[in-house]
Protein backbone atom coordinates (compact mmCIF):
# COMPACT_ATOMS: atom_id res chain seq x y z
CA UNK A 1 0.00 0.00 0.00
CA UNK A 2 1.32 3.41 -1.33
CA UNK A 3 0.45 6.59 0.97
CA UNK A 4 -3.10 7.86 1.24
CA UNK A 5 -4.42 11.36 0.48
CA UNK A 6 -7.48 12.92 0.45
CA UNK A 7 -9.02 13.21 -2.92
CA UNK A 8 -8.89 16.95 -2.64
CA UNK A 9 -5.10 17.11 -1.40
CA UNK A 10 -4.11 18.30 -5.00
CA UNK A 11 -7.56 19.56 -7.23
CA UNK A 12 -8.12 22.53 -9.30
CA UNK A 13 -9.57 23.60 -12.94
CA UNK A 14 -10.08 21.70 -15.82
CA UNK A 15 -8.92 23.05 -19.05
CA UNK A 16 -11.23 23.15 -21.69
CA UNK A 17 -9.64 21.52 -24.25
CA UNK A 18 -9.46 18.05 -21.98
CA UNK A 19 -13.36 18.86 -20.86
CA UNK A 20 -14.08 18.44 -24.91
CA UNK A 21 -12.02 15.31 -24.93
CA UNK A 22 -13.74 13.75 -22.04
CA UNK A 23 -17.21 14.90 -23.78
CA UNK A 24 -16.82 13.09 -26.76
CA UNK A 25 -14.96 10.11 -25.11
CA UNK A 26 -18.32 10.03 -22.97
CA UNK A 27 -20.63 10.21 -25.96
CA UNK A 28 -18.35 7.44 -28.16
CA UNK A 29 -18.82 5.30 -24.99
CA UNK A 30 -22.67 6.02 -24.68
CA UNK A 31 -22.87 5.56 -28.80
CA UNK A 32 -20.92 2.46 -29.12
CA UNK A 33 -21.93 -0.18 -26.46
CA UNK A 34 -20.29 -3.67 -27.85
CA UNK A 35 -18.09 -1.83 -29.97
CA UNK A 36 -14.28 -0.24 -30.04
CA UNK A 37 -14.65 2.81 -27.86
CA UNK A 38 -12.56 5.13 -27.55
CA UNK A 39 -10.46 5.24 -24.33
CA UNK A 40 -11.01 7.95 -21.94
CA UNK A 41 -7.68 6.66 -20.28
CA UNK A 42 -4.41 4.72 -22.07
CA UNK A 43 -1.91 3.54 -20.64
CA UNK A 44 1.12 2.32 -22.39
CA UNK A 45 4.32 0.85 -21.57
CA UNK A 46 4.61 2.21 -17.82
CA UNK A 47 7.21 1.38 -15.96
CA UNK A 48 7.55 2.76 -11.77
CA UNK A 49 10.31 2.38 -9.86
CA UNK A 50 11.15 2.54 -6.39
CA UNK A 51 15.20 3.82 -5.90
CA UNK A 52 16.31 1.13 -8.95
CA UNK A 53 13.08 -1.61 -7.93
CA UNK A 54 10.56 -1.44 -10.47
CA UNK A 55 7.02 -2.31 -8.94
CA UNK A 56 5.00 -1.36 -12.03
CA UNK A 57 6.47 -3.07 -14.62
CA UNK A 58 5.67 -2.27 -18.52
CA UNK A 59 1.92 -1.88 -18.52
CA UNK A 60 -0.75 -0.85 -20.80
CA UNK A 61 -4.26 -1.02 -20.57
CA UNK A 62 -7.27 1.25 -21.23
CA UNK A 63 -10.62 2.52 -19.91
CA UNK A 64 -13.97 4.18 -21.86
CA UNK A 65 -15.81 6.55 -20.17
CA UNK A 66 -18.52 4.55 -18.26
CA UNK A 67 -16.79 1.63 -17.90
CA UNK A 68 -15.02 0.01 -14.73
CA UNK A 69 -11.68 -1.45 -14.69
CA UNK A 70 -11.35 -3.61 -12.00
CA UNK A 71 -7.15 -4.39 -10.93
CA UNK A 72 -6.67 -7.23 -8.96
CA UNK A 73 -3.56 -9.11 -7.55
CA UNK A 74 -2.33 -9.98 -4.08
CA UNK A 75 -0.50 -7.20 -1.80
CA UNK A 76 2.45 -5.40 -3.02
CA UNK A 77 1.83 -6.18 -6.71
CA UNK A 78 1.98 -2.37 -7.54
CA UNK A 79 -1.56 -1.83 -7.93
CA UNK A 80 -1.82 1.16 -5.73
CA UNK A 81 1.67 2.54 -7.37
CA UNK A 82 -0.40 2.56 -10.44
CA UNK A 83 -3.20 4.64 -9.13
CA UNK A 84 -1.22 7.01 -7.35
CA UNK A 85 0.64 7.14 -11.12
CA UNK A 86 -2.08 7.89 -12.61
CA UNK A 87 -3.19 10.44 -9.88
CA UNK A 88 0.22 12.12 -9.88
CA UNK A 89 0.76 11.49 -6.37
CA UNK A 90 3.65 9.24 -6.16
CA UNK A 91 5.78 8.98 -3.50
CA UNK A 92 8.93 11.13 -3.73
CA UNK A 93 11.00 8.25 -3.56
CA UNK A 94 8.77 6.65 -6.65
CA UNK A 95 10.12 7.50 -10.41
CA UNK A 96 7.89 6.87 -13.65
CA UNK A 97 11.07 5.26 -15.64
CA UNK A 98 9.35 4.78 -19.29
CA UNK A 99 5.54 4.96 -20.52
CA UNK A 100 2.66 7.39 -21.33
CA UNK A 101 -0.72 7.54 -19.55
CA UNK A 102 -3.39 9.50 -21.49
CA UNK A 103 -6.32 11.38 -20.53
CA UNK A 104 -8.74 12.43 -23.07
CA UNK A 105 -6.17 12.02 -25.61
CA UNK A 106 -3.33 14.18 -23.06
CA UNK A 107 -0.30 12.90 -22.02
CA UNK A 108 -0.47 13.33 -17.80
CA UNK A 109 3.16 12.81 -17.67
CA UNK A 110 4.09 15.48 -19.98
CA UNK A 111 1.65 18.21 -18.38
CA UNK A 112 3.52 20.98 -16.59
CA UNK A 113 3.30 20.50 -12.66
CA UNK A 114 0.84 22.38 -12.30
CA UNK A 115 -1.66 21.92 -15.22
CA UNK A 116 -0.75 18.25 -13.56
CA UNK A 117 -1.73 19.21 -10.35
CA UNK A 118 -5.22 20.78 -11.91
CA UNK A 119 -6.52 17.60 -12.56
CA UNK A 120 -5.64 15.82 -9.44
CA UNK A 121 -8.67 15.66 -6.88
CA UNK A 122 -11.00 17.13 -9.16
CA UNK A 123 -11.16 15.48 -12.50
CA UNK A 124 -9.60 12.62 -11.93
CA UNK A 125 -10.92 11.42 -7.85
CA UNK A 126 -9.51 9.28 -5.35
CA UNK A 127 -11.68 6.95 -3.08
CA UNK A 128 -9.35 5.71 -0.86
CA UNK A 129 -9.79 2.90 1.55
CA UNK A 130 -9.85 4.25 4.57
CA UNK A 131 -12.62 7.36 4.42
CA UNK A 132 -11.56 8.00 8.51
CA UNK A 133 -7.35 8.78 7.52
CA UNK A 134 -9.01 11.04 4.66
CA UNK A 135 -10.95 13.21 6.76
CA UNK A 136 -10.06 15.22 9.27
CA UNK A 137 -10.89 14.32 13.03
CA UNK A 138 -10.89 17.66 14.59
CA UNK A 139 -13.48 19.41 11.83
CA UNK A 140 -17.55 18.53 11.08
CA UNK A 141 -18.05 17.34 8.00
CA UNK A 142 -19.63 20.54 6.92
CA UNK A 143 -16.36 22.30 7.16
CA UNK A 144 -14.50 20.22 5.67
CA UNK A 145 -16.58 19.98 2.12
CA UNK A 146 -16.46 23.75 2.40
CA UNK A 147 -12.77 24.18 2.49
CA UNK A 148 -13.04 21.54 -0.85
CA UNK A 149 -15.54 23.40 -2.61
CA UNK A 150 -13.74 26.87 -1.97
CA UNK A 151 -11.11 25.55 -2.94
CA UNK A 152 -12.30 24.54 -6.72
CA UNK A 153 -13.78 27.94 -6.56
CA UNK A 154 -18.12 26.88 -6.46
CA UNK A 155 -19.22 30.10 -5.54
CA UNK A 156 -20.14 31.57 -2.30
CA UNK A 157 -20.59 30.52 1.29
CA UNK A 158 -24.07 29.88 0.65
CA UNK A 159 -24.04 28.09 -2.21
CA UNK A 160 -21.50 25.97 -1.46
CA UNK A 161 -23.82 24.90 1.75
CA UNK A 162 -26.27 24.24 -0.79
CA UNK A 163 -23.98 21.98 -3.28
CA UNK A 164 -22.78 20.27 -0.03
CA UNK A 165 -26.56 19.18 1.59
CA UNK A 166 -27.63 18.56 -2.64
CA UNK A 167 -24.17 16.48 -2.82
CA UNK A 168 -25.28 14.13 0.46
CA UNK A 169 -29.11 13.69 -0.75
CA UNK A 170 -27.80 12.83 -4.14
CA UNK A 171 -25.88 9.82 -2.12
CA UNK A 172 -28.63 8.74 -0.19
CA UNK A 173 -27.09 10.33 2.80
CA UNK A 174 -30.48 11.18 5.32
CA UNK A 175 -30.42 14.15 7.04
CA UNK A 176 -27.71 16.12 5.38
CA UNK A 177 -28.16 19.28 7.61
CA UNK A 178 -27.17 16.65 10.60
CA UNK A 179 -24.35 15.27 8.65
CA UNK A 180 -22.73 18.43 7.85
CA UNK A 181 -22.81 19.09 11.30
CA UNK A 182 -21.31 15.77 12.54
CA UNK A 183 -17.67 15.32 13.10
CA UNK A 184 -16.34 12.10 11.18
CA UNK A 185 -16.01 9.41 14.29
CA UNK A 186 -19.62 10.35 14.65
CA UNK A 187 -20.11 8.40 11.50
CA UNK A 188 -20.23 4.98 9.67
CA UNK A 189 -17.46 3.95 7.76
CA UNK A 190 -20.00 3.73 4.81
CA UNK A 191 -21.31 7.11 5.82
CA UNK A 192 -17.94 8.32 5.67
CA UNK A 193 -17.20 6.63 2.42
CA UNK A 194 -20.48 8.33 0.87
CA UNK A 195 -19.06 11.47 2.14
CA UNK A 196 -16.49 11.30 0.10
CA UNK A 197 -18.00 9.72 -3.04
CA UNK A 198 -20.80 12.80 -2.52
CA UNK A 199 -17.71 15.30 -2.53
CA UNK A 200 -16.18 13.28 -5.49
CA UNK A 201 -18.92 13.70 -7.65
CA UNK A 202 -19.58 17.15 -6.86
CA UNK A 203 -16.22 18.22 -8.23
CA UNK A 204 -17.36 16.51 -11.67
CA UNK A 205 -14.49 13.75 -12.30
CA UNK A 206 -14.00 11.91 -15.60
CA UNK A 207 -12.12 9.38 -13.59
CA UNK A 208 -12.40 7.64 -10.13
CA UNK A 209 -9.32 5.92 -8.86
CA UNK A 210 -11.24 3.97 -5.92
CA UNK A 211 -8.57 2.45 -4.23
CA UNK A 212 -9.62 -0.55 -1.73
CA UNK A 213 -12.67 1.20 -1.61
CA UNK A 214 -14.92 -1.04 1.24
CA UNK A 215 -11.94 -3.00 2.28
CA UNK A 216 -13.01 -0.73 5.97
CA UNK A 217 -16.54 -1.61 5.26
CA UNK A 218 -18.69 -4.38 6.12
CA UNK A 219 -20.51 -6.56 4.03
CA UNK A 220 -23.68 -4.75 3.72
CA UNK A 221 -21.89 -1.75 3.73
CA UNK A 222 -19.80 -2.70 0.74
CA UNK A 223 -22.37 -3.60 -1.54
CA UNK A 224 -24.10 -0.33 -1.15
CA UNK A 225 -21.08 1.95 -1.57
CA UNK A 226 -19.79 0.31 -4.72
CA UNK A 227 -23.58 0.14 -6.26
CA UNK A 228 -23.54 3.93 -5.45
CA UNK A 229 -20.29 4.86 -6.79
CA UNK A 230 -20.67 2.42 -9.99
CA UNK A 231 -24.34 3.63 -10.68
CA UNK A 232 -23.30 7.34 -10.18
CA UNK A 233 -20.00 6.84 -12.65
CA UNK A 234 -22.00 4.96 -15.21
CA UNK A 235 -24.48 7.82 -15.29
CA UNK A 236 -22.26 10.73 -15.39
CA UNK A 237 -19.63 9.12 -18.27
CA UNK A 238 -16.75 8.61 -15.49
CA UNK A 239 -14.15 5.67 -15.52
CA UNK A 240 -13.54 3.98 -12.77
CA UNK A 241 -10.32 2.57 -11.84
CA UNK A 242 -11.42 -0.08 -9.22
CA UNK A 243 -8.67 -1.35 -7.20
CA UNK A 244 -9.60 -4.08 -5.00
CA UNK A 245 -8.35 -7.56 -3.63
CA UNK A 246 -12.19 -8.88 -3.52
CA UNK A 247 -12.69 -10.73 -6.67
CA UNK A 248 -16.59 -11.74 -6.44
CA UNK A 249 -16.94 -7.61 -5.80
CA UNK A 250 -15.09 -6.93 -8.96
CA UNK A 251 -16.83 -9.07 -10.79
CA UNK A 252 -19.77 -8.08 -10.00
CA UNK A 253 -18.90 -4.60 -10.31
CA UNK A 254 -15.97 -4.40 -12.92
CA UNK A 255 -16.41 -4.67 -17.11
CA UNK A 256 -13.30 -5.60 -17.30
CA UNK A 257 -10.06 -6.57 -15.20
CA UNK A 258 -6.52 -7.09 -15.37
CA UNK A 259 -4.75 -9.35 -12.85
CA UNK A 260 -1.25 -8.26 -11.80
CA UNK A 261 1.50 -9.78 -10.39
CA UNK A 262 4.87 -8.36 -9.35
CA UNK A 263 4.23 -4.84 -11.79
CA UNK A 264 3.08 -6.56 -14.15
CA UNK A 265 -0.37 -7.36 -15.83
CA UNK A 266 -0.35 -11.30 -16.54
CA UNK A 267 -4.22 -11.66 -17.64
CA UNK A 268 -6.76 -8.83 -18.81
CA UNK A 269 -9.98 -9.08 -20.01
CA UNK A 270 -14.03 -8.45 -19.54
CA UNK A 271 -14.58 -9.78 -15.89
CA UNK A 272 -16.77 -12.91 -17.07
CA UNK A 273 -13.97 -14.16 -19.31
CA UNK A 274 -11.17 -13.87 -16.57
CA UNK A 275 -13.01 -14.25 -13.70
CA UNK A 276 -15.14 -17.17 -14.66
CA UNK A 277 -12.66 -19.03 -16.93
CA UNK A 278 -9.14 -17.70 -16.09
CA UNK A 279 -6.46 -18.72 -18.36
CA UNK A 280 -3.46 -17.95 -16.46
CA UNK A 281 -2.34 -20.04 -12.95
CA UNK A 282 -2.07 -16.80 -10.75
CA UNK A 283 -5.53 -16.24 -11.46
CA UNK A 284 -6.86 -19.52 -10.77
CA UNK A 285 -4.60 -19.22 -7.56
CA UNK A 286 -6.49 -15.87 -6.40
CA UNK A 287 -9.59 -17.47 -7.45
CA UNK A 288 -8.86 -20.66 -5.73
CA UNK A 289 -7.49 -19.07 -2.76
CA UNK A 290 -11.11 -17.59 -1.63
CA UNK A 291 -12.48 -18.32 1.45
CA UNK A 292 -15.33 -21.13 1.25
CA UNK A 293 -18.51 -19.19 0.85
CA UNK A 294 -16.99 -15.81 1.36
CA UNK A 295 -18.90 -13.52 -0.71
CA UNK A 296 -22.73 -13.49 -0.63
CA UNK A 297 -22.81 -11.56 -3.36
CA UNK A 298 -21.34 -13.30 -6.82
CA UNK A 299 -19.62 -16.80 -5.96
CA UNK A 300 -16.88 -17.52 -7.71
CA UNK A 301 -16.37 -20.99 -9.52
CA UNK A 302 -12.89 -22.86 -8.70
CA UNK A 303 -11.33 -23.78 -11.43
CA UNK A 304 -9.88 -26.85 -11.91
CA UNK A 305 -6.00 -26.83 -11.14
N1 LIG B 1 7.18 4.54 -0.68
C1 LIG B 1 7.67 3.37 -1.07
N2 LIG B 1 8.99 3.14 -1.07
C2 LIG B 1 9.52 1.96 -1.48
N3 LIG B 1 8.76 0.92 -1.90
C3 LIG B 1 7.45 1.08 -1.92
C4 LIG B 1 6.81 2.30 -1.51
N4 LIG B 1 5.48 2.18 -1.65
C5 LIG B 1 5.27 0.92 -2.12
N5 LIG B 1 6.45 0.27 -2.27
C6 LIG B 1 6.63 -1.09 -2.76
O1 LIG B 1 6.07 -1.17 -4.06
C7 LIG B 1 5.48 -2.45 -4.25
C8 LIG B 1 4.07 -2.24 -4.72
O2 LIG B 1 3.32 -1.66 -3.67
P1 LIG B 1 1.80 -1.25 -3.86
O3 LIG B 1 1.33 -0.59 -2.61
O4 LIG B 1 1.66 -0.52 -5.13
O5 LIG B 1 1.13 -2.69 -4.02
P2 LIG B 1 -0.41 -3.08 -3.90
O6 LIG B 1 -0.64 -4.15 -4.87
O7 LIG B 1 -1.25 -1.87 -3.99
O8 LIG B 1 -0.47 -3.66 -2.43
P3 LIG B 1 -1.69 -3.53 -1.36
O9 LIG B 1 -2.80 -4.33 -1.96
O10 LIG B 1 -1.14 -4.12 -0.13
O11 LIG B 1 -2.03 -2.07 -1.23
C9 LIG B 1 5.60 -3.19 -2.94
O12 LIG B 1 6.70 -4.05 -3.01
C10 LIG B 1 5.84 -2.10 -1.93
O13 LIG B 1 6.62 -2.56 -0.86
Amino acid sequence: MVGRRAPWTCGGGLGAGLRGAWRRSARLARSARGRAVNALLAIEGLTVAYGTEPVVQDISLTLAAGEVLGLVGESGSGKSTLGMAVLGLLDPAARVEAGRIALGGDDLLALPSGQRRALCGSTIALIPQEPMAALNPTLRIGRQIDLVLGYHRKGDSNTRRQLAEDALASVMIADPPRILGSYPFQLSGGQLQRVLIALAFALGPRLIIADEPTTALDMSAQGEVLDLLVSRARNEGAGVLLISHNLPLVRRYADKVAVMRYGAIVESGTAAEVLAAPRHVYTRALIAALPANSPPHMPLPVPEA
